[in-house]
């Protein structure tokens, strides 16, 4: 049980309450240790760490999605399909009241309840004639995992059109609004500019990762009436690399726990793929010092795993610690996956 509950988590959202503004929702319901702040390493770039000590057991991060996809394999039988509305994202069961889009979306697209549907009418509108126009051809010629990663990028623009919608066509910046932070200076970006803000460029990828993502951005994602987001082709493939580098998938247990207890679980089948504005920040360690885990709103939580002192990096694992449990498979995963080696690797492991 954490020692410091953040107020936020105790909310429980109805469905009358996620009828409010996506934009201001979400915002609402982020929550940062008083603690924790960002700093730049010279070989990580941006991280996370404690300006002062966070002991075992506190929430460090309670971050909201910018834009979130269920990850399931039949829709229709799945218990872990989300509410399509991003401020909710809560998962549903087979048994519960499901509305589908009436429009005739993919059977992946359905809120909880008439009001989710409602409050996410503009967001959901911008991604209908896309997902109808290419989500069957996308998924039978080139799979489910290209599928995911396309279809996250169009919620990520669709969750950009909402902000465009929700701030009159000009999107400034901002970062959360909470008193304690504005007083301590030590803001987070949100939004759209938190993701632009994220790490990843093309230099990042190979050539032919690179080639490659151009052709879908070509195919599939450029500006036009069934995609509206009025981005060049570039700006758009640079979205790719950094939502590449920087998304999570969802699973239902935590992530992280180290050292791995012998009788740890796995952390279990991935139902979704989300994007995080602040939990992004967090760099990845073999012996981390956070555990990450989504709760019932796809909102990503960071614990503390054990005593962080004060001026120590705050680090999540990216991987399943209990898959991937020697040195060359963690580096293999690191390279291919994230493009960069854990220099704590060897350590971690022998500790
Ligand atoms: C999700 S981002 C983390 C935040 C990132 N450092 C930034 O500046 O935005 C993932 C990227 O951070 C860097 N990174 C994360 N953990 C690292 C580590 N242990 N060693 C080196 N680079 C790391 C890699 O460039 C990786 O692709």
């Amino acid at each position: 049980m954490p020692l410091l509950q953040p107020p936020e988590q105790q909310i429980h959202l109805e469905p009358a309450a996620v009828a409010k503004s996506a934009v201001a929702e979400a915002n609402s319901t982020a929550w940062i240790h008083p603690h924790l702040e960002q700093g730049v390493d010279p070989y990580k770039g941006r991280q996370l760490r404690a300006a002062q000590p966070i002991p075992r057991g506190e929430v460090v991060l309670v971050d909201t999605p910018y834009a979130v996809i269920p990850a399931v394999d039949d829709p229709r039988t799945s218990e872990a399909l989300l509410c399509s509305h991003p401020p909710c994202s809560r998962r549903m069961p087979c048994s519960a009241e499901r509305l589908a889009c009436p429009q005739g979306c993919p059977g992946d697209v359905m809120w909880c309840s008439a009001a989710c549907q409602a409050a996410d009418r503009v967001r959901h509108a911008f991604e209908c004639t896309w997902l109808k126009r290419f989500a069957p051809s996308i998924r039978e010629k080139r799979g489910e995992y290209e599928f995911g990663m396309l279809w996250l990028i169009v919620r990520i623009l669709a969750a950009r059109h909402v902000e465009l919608s929700a701030e009159g066509g000009e999107l400034t910046a901002t970062t959360t609004t909470t008193d304690e932070q504005v007083a301590s200076g030590r803001g987070f970006a949100q939004g759209w500019q938190a993701m632009r803000s994220f790490c990843g460029s093309e230099d990042s990828w190979s050539h032919a990762q690179v080639r490659a993502w151009t052709a879908l951005v070509k195919k599939y994602l450029r500006h036009g009436p069934v995609l509206p987001h009025n981005l060049p082709d570039r700006e758009v493939l640079k979205l790719i690399c950094q939502e590449e580098a920087n998304s999570f998938g969802l699973y239902p247990r935590e992530t992280g726990l180290y050292p791995v207890p012998p009788d740890a679980l796995d952390r279990g089948e991935q139902f979704g793929a989300a994007v995080y504005p602040r939990a992004a920040i967090a760099n990845h360690s073999c012996g981390p010092n956070m555990t990450h885990k989504p709760d019932q709103h796809g909102r990503m939580i960071f614990t503390a795993a054990k005593d962080i002192a004060a001026g120590e990096e705050c680090c999540i694992s990216y991987f399943d610690l209990t898959q991937f449990t020697d040195l060359q498979t963690r580096r293999e995963r690191l390279q291919t996956l994230f493009r960069f080696v854990c220099r704590m690797g060897a350590d971690a492991i022998r500790r």
